[in-house]
């Protein structure tokens, strides 16, 4: 998507994709991830998800990254954190203890910008981009993420009866970008209840991504 898409989203308040309390999956699953007791994980095309206080608690450092600077604000906002903030290279970076976020396109992103990891946290973050640019976005992922595992959230559902985004993202689309990289594990997939955008037949899904 063009990025005026998504600053004109986070301008209008359009963002439906955000939950309030944080997703259930990720409460759910995020055991299945095999970290150290002070893990490091990245939160690609972060929003303000509240998902990211959920891991603070927890004592995991984030680092995350979102276009839409509005976004990161309201993101430390409602974590009641005053941000460093400062330029770093094309990114603006706001920062706290624990706490990264680079404010930018994720595909100008490099590995030497994240840092060591132990885990990704995917979620709307694939489905939220274009068939057109998936295969750029997970080459991108896995590089500058040295292949660090992930936890991945996606939708699923008839493309052809709903223009995303969220778009569709099938078991056997993360099997095609990942499989030659990781043991691809389906953790869990079930219908949403009332689907969404007047489509009944939604399901999420929920994989671990493991070498
Ligand atoms: C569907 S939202 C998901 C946000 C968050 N992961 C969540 O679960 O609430 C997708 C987000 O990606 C951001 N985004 C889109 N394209 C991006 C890009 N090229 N680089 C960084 N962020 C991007 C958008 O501004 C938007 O906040």
């Amino acid at each position: 998507m063009e990025h005026d898409f998504w600053h004109q989203r986070w301008r209008n308040n359009e963002i439906g994709f955000h939950e309030i309390e944080g997703s259930y999956l990720l409460k759910s699953y995020f055991e299945s991830l095999e970290l150290s007791s002070a893990p490091r994980i990245f939160v690609p095309l972060c929003g303000k998800t509240r998902d990211i206080a959920w891991l603070l608690d927890r004592g995991v450092e984030v680092v995350a990254n979102e276009l839409n600077e509005n976004a990161v604000i309201a993101l430390f906002s409602e974590l009641d954190v005053e941000p460093i903030v400062k330029p770093h290279g094309v990114f603006t970076q706001y920062s706290a203890p624990k706490l990264c976020v680079f404010v930018g396109d994720f595909f100008a992103l490099n590995s030497v910008d994240i840092g060591a990891l132990d885990g990704v946290y995917d979620r709307a973050a694939i489905v939220a981009l274009p068939q057109s640019l998936r295969d750029k976005y997970t080459a991108h992922l896995l590089h500058i993420t040295n292949y660090a595992q992930q936890l991945l959230v996606t939708f699923d559902y008839d493309q052809s009866l709903l223009a995303g985004p969220p778009f569709s993202v099938t078991a056997d689309e993360v099997q095609r970008h990942y499989s030659a990289y990781y043991t691809v594990k389906q953790l869990y997939r079930d219908r949403i209840d009332g689907g969404f955008k007047g489509q009944k037949k939604v399901f999420d899904a929920v994989y671990l991504l493991q070498k």
